[in-house]
């Protein structure tokens, strides 16, 4: 690196010629964008402190790449530029000045989502579409008719309100969700799998066969049309033609502005596709007209961007970390890199499919992405990082925990598992699982104490005998880590009422494989006791609702695994409220089996079920022989149709209401 700025200039150009050839032309980036970014930030400094010595033909003066060759070139009738952007409110309250400064008032301005996919123009004479032409270097881009036309998205013709000539641009992009089976596809066939939707998105386009994009499912938005009177109004219009509206937009002050970024900030993480950031632009097009452009941007519009997501580090090792059921999971330990704001030193590889899949080697680069989820992951492997010598990273033989065996339970499994039923690292989760709220809700049993807690037990249950010696487990749970003696005081009265929670929720958090809290309360409606259900017979077992032979078997393996438990769970005062299905004799629906289907008028399903639980009806998930009554509402299928094949009587909402006493 030169400290010379006019040498450091050249360098820097010439990284950014590179980086844009990569990503533009191959589609194969080997930066993150705000790595990337950060370069031509540079760059753009450089040149505005030293003027003079700034190569007028600088790659910042340009937009984008040349147009590829295998296509047919195109020019636009007007430029597609790119935008202005900025990572800061300041820079954005700035650009409002300018903005002011040319109008001489701040006016009405649109914000809406910047989809991550790569812009597109397209050409409609007597409301056909004709043309479709990329952004290329602004001037002319690439003919790409054939592939639009694959688009659903993208109307083929328009109503006759529409005018007969007109120019709309978009977005194309892919979905997160095609992206990741594109890259899936490109794993079995040996191809370097693209970094984000964005590239595959491009690469897409640039398909020379166009059945190949059909295939792939790209999605277009529109973000311009142009000769609108004004931006928002154009948007309506087109959504009116048949193409698709943005998903999140809006219009007002500057305020208005600032409240749309942040509201998007983790709003937009939940969509299917990738975003980068809010464009925001001036909405009435004759003060569009009177701000103008740059060479390369317009000044009406700037794109405000979210710290980027995504981040390339260097792979120093992969470790198995045991989860919940003894499921061994690589961890990729990376060299740390700030992602969004924060430092990343650790990202999931989720199984070993996958991970042979990713094909990483220690030491090679990858890009790692921080997205919706809590747990970073690593999505590709930077290409050309690869080194030659390191072997793939191999499943461990034995537990990292415990040092068991380490099988898959049958051949259809993806993940490994740690074979020891004591595991503590399975204890731990199955402790986490036993206290949830939809089990035992025991506050105070977070993760923190779980992880200190799980090693001392051979089983979770056995967290209940801390009360056999109460103030000697006080005084061990308040020296634990991040636990006082209020802490271990409230646990200590948590566990004591935990042990007369209804039978139903016991079952649940004993964590018999297969039976979730639905089957564990009509499991708990069939057996009044954990006795009864432990003396169960298979066929008996069988006999409860959603009850198959699979579940069955589970929960006879179950009990066969810990043939004392109820008993020693007595011993420990643990004494499950029994549910009491006995006073339901005099209930409107006594001895009734309801199923709930369709959209109801004003209760929600959980509502209605409830409903019906409380008129002492018994609510099962499937329409069986012996369901007696379907509660049906909008949009039944099939449970309706099986239910009027078995002649069961289909009643509505209205009936359900009627039975209520008030
Ligand atoms: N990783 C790398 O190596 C590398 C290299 C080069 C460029 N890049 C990335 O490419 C981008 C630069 O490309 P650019 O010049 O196209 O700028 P840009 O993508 O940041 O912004 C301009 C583009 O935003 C799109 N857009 C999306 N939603 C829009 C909306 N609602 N309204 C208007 N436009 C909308 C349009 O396609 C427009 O051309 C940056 O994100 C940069 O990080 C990355
Ligand atoms: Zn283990």
């Amino acid at each position: 690196m030169s400290a010379d700025p006019k040498i450091r200039m050249q360098e820097l150009a010439a990284q950014v010629l590179e980086h844009r050839r990569r990503y533009f032309v191959l589609d194969q980036p080997v930066l993150s964008d705000a790595e990337y970014d950060a370069l031509e930030r540079e760059l753009r400094d450089l040149e505005a402190a030293h003027p003079e010595a700034a190569d007028p033909n600088s790659p910042t003066q340009r937009v984008g790449a040349p147009p590829l060759d295998q296509f047919r070139k195109a020019r636009h009738a007007t430029p597609m530029l790119s935008l202005d952007n900025t990572y800061s409110e300041d820079d954005l309250r700035d650009w409002e000045g300018r903005v002011i400064k040319g109008l001489g008032f701040s006016p009405v301005f649109s914000a809406e989502l910047k989809v991550d996919g790569l812009s597109l123009s397209l050409l409609y004479q007597d409301r056909t579409l004709v043309r479709a032409v990329t952004r290329g270097n602004g001037e002319e881009g690439e003919d790409v008719t054939e592939n639009a036309r694959t688009i659903a998205d993208i109307p083929l013709t328009l109503p006759a309100a529409a005018p007969g000539t007109l120019e709309v641009r978009g977005e194309v992009f892919l979905s997160r969700r095609r992206w990741e089976e594109l890259n899936r596809e490109r794993d079995a066939r040996g191809e370097a799998r693209f970094a984000n939707p964005r590239n595959a998105a491009s690469g897409t386009m640039k398909q020379l066969d166009s059945r190949i994009t059909a295939e792939r499912r790209l999605s277009f938005l529109p973000w311009q049309m142009i000769g609108s009177a004004a931006h928002s109004s154009g948007m309506d219009q087109l959504a009116a033609w048949g193409f698709t509206r943005m998903p999140a937009h809006g219009e007002g002050t500057f305020a208005d502005v600032l409240a749309f970024i942040e509201a998007q900030r983790e709003a937009r993480l939940k969509l299917p596709f990738d975003t980068d950031g809010v464009v925001v632009k001036v909405d009435g097009l004759d003060f569009q007209e009177r701000l103008g452009f740059t060479d390369r941007v317009p000044r009406w519009a700037i794109a405000f961007k979210y710290p980027g997501l995504q981040a390339t580090t260097t792979l120093l090792g992969v470790t198995w970390q045991v989860s919940r059921a003894g499921k061994l999971t690589p961890v990729a330990e990376l060299e740390a890199v700030e992602v969004a704001g924060s430092t990343v030193r650790r990202a999931t590889l989720h199984n070993a499919d996958e991970l042979l899949r990713l094909g990483v080697r220690v030491g090679c680069k990858v890009f790692v992405e921080k997205g919706g989820e809590v747990i970073p992951k690593v999505v590709a492997v930077v290409p050309g990082t690869l080194p030659g010598d390191a072997p793939p990273p191999a499943v461990p033989q034995a537990c990292p925990v415990c040092g068991g065996a380490v099988g898959k339970d049958s051949d259809e499994e993806v993940a490994w598992r740690c074979q020891n039923p004591e595991c503590p690292a399975k204890i731990s989760a199955r402790l986490q699982h036993l206290g949830s709220r939809v089990a035992l809700d025991i506050e105070g049993l977070g993760e923190a104490l779980v992880e200190q807690l799980a090693p001392r037990f051979a089983q979770p249950w056995d967290v209940f005998s801390l009360l056999e010696d109460p103030r000697n487990s006080l005084a061990r749970l308040a020296g634990l880590e991040r636990m006082g003696e209020k802490s271990a005081q409230n646990l200590m009265t948590a566990l004591e009422a935990a042990r007369r929670k209804p039978l139903a929720r016991w079952i649940h958090a004993l964590g018999i494989p297969m039976v979730g809290a639905r089957t564990a309360e009509l499991l708990a409606e069939a057996f009044p006791t954990l006795e009864d259900l432990w003396a169960a017979p298979e066929p008996k077992l069988q006999a409860v609702e959603e009850v198959g032979p699979k579940v069955a078997a589970a929960i006879r393996a179950f009990a066969a695994l810990h043939p004392g438990l109820p008993g020693q769970l007595a011993a420990m005062g643990v004494a499950p409220e029994a549910p009491a299905p006995r006073d339901r004799a005099g209930l409107p629906l006594a001895g009734q089996v309801a199923v709930v289907t369709g959209t109801l008028p004003t209760l929600g399903r959980e509502e209605a079920e409830a409903l019906l639980k409380a008129l002492g009806a018994k609510v099962t998930g499937s329409v069986s022989a012996k369901t007696t009554v379907l509660v049906a509402g909008e949009k039944a299928g099939s449970k309706l149709a099986k239910a009027e094949a078995l002649g069961i009587p289909v009643r509505d909402e209205a009936w359900l209401r009627a039975l209520k006493p008030e």
